[in-house]
């Protein structure tokens, strides 16, 4: 990718995706910004500008094609890719996200978890393994692990993430509510639930106080 693309953009794109999928499983092949931008919620102009960072598959008059950018934007995601990924963590969170099996269809390949709590050790989610996280590092190492998925309680949370660091693993997706302070070069991206709920809580109280 020549461009560097901007987070905003980035933050933007798995919204593009899930619709154009959608146009897809419908069997809509071609689209103007007007239609997308319609259902989509953004303005014409601004997916036209976000498309043009890729080079604008959009064609004067034709719109845009649906396969094809559909296609463009997987791969500029990465989900051309696959991904083996583990669980640490086999609470209530990290069985949720083990017995979802939509993540494997888009590439993200669940291998185990990994618990410290004896009483899971030996367990099945689904065919996945709870493994005893002592041997996590080790797991790591020898099969390929990229990304490890972070749902044990926040005081547990740093020291686990320094251990996958140590162990090289390349992405963490952090479920616990912690500001998870890394050295080198691994991804981290944070899906703190409880802040998406409090954003929730002051739209709803801004819509009554303004009814009031
Ligand atoms: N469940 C939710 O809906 C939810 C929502 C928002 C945030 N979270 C966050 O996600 C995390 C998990 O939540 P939960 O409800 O699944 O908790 P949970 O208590 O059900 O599960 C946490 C699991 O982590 C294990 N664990 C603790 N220390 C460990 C370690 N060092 N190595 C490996 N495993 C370890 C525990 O034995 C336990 O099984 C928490 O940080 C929580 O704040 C959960």
């Amino acid at each position: 990718m020549a461009k560097q693309i901007s987070m905003a953009v980035i933050r933007r794109l798995p919204k593009y995706h899930r619709y154009l999928k959608d146009l897809l499983e419908r069997e809509i092949y071609r689209i103007s910004s007007k239609e997308l931008s319609e259902i989509i919620g953004f303005t014409a102009s601004q997916i036209r500008q976000d498309l043009n960072n890729f080079g604008g598959f959009g064609q004067q008059g034709y719109g845009y094609n649906v396969e094809e950018l559909y296609s463009e934007i997987s791969k500029i995601l990465g989900l051309h890719n696959t991904y083996n990924t583990i669980i640490v963590g086999a609470g209530n969170l990290g069985q949720a996200i083990a017995n979802y099996s939509g993540f494997q269809k888009s590439g993200f390949e669940i291998k185990a978890l990994f618990e410290a709590n004896p009483r899971f050790i030996g367990l099945k989610i689904r065919d996945l393994e709870i493994l005893d996280v002592e041997v996590m590092e080790e797991y790591i190492k020898e099969n390929n692990i990229k990304i490890a998925v972070i749902c044990t309680p926040k005081e547990s949370a740093q020291d686990i993430a320094n251990k996958l660091v140590k162990a090289g693993i390349s992405g963490i997706w952090n479920f616990a509510p912690v500001d998870l302070q890394l050295d080198g070069n691994v991804v981290v991206e944070n899906v703190h639930l409880t802040e998406s709920l409090f954003t929730l809580s002051y739209l709803l109280n801004e819509k009554e106080e303004a009814t009031r």
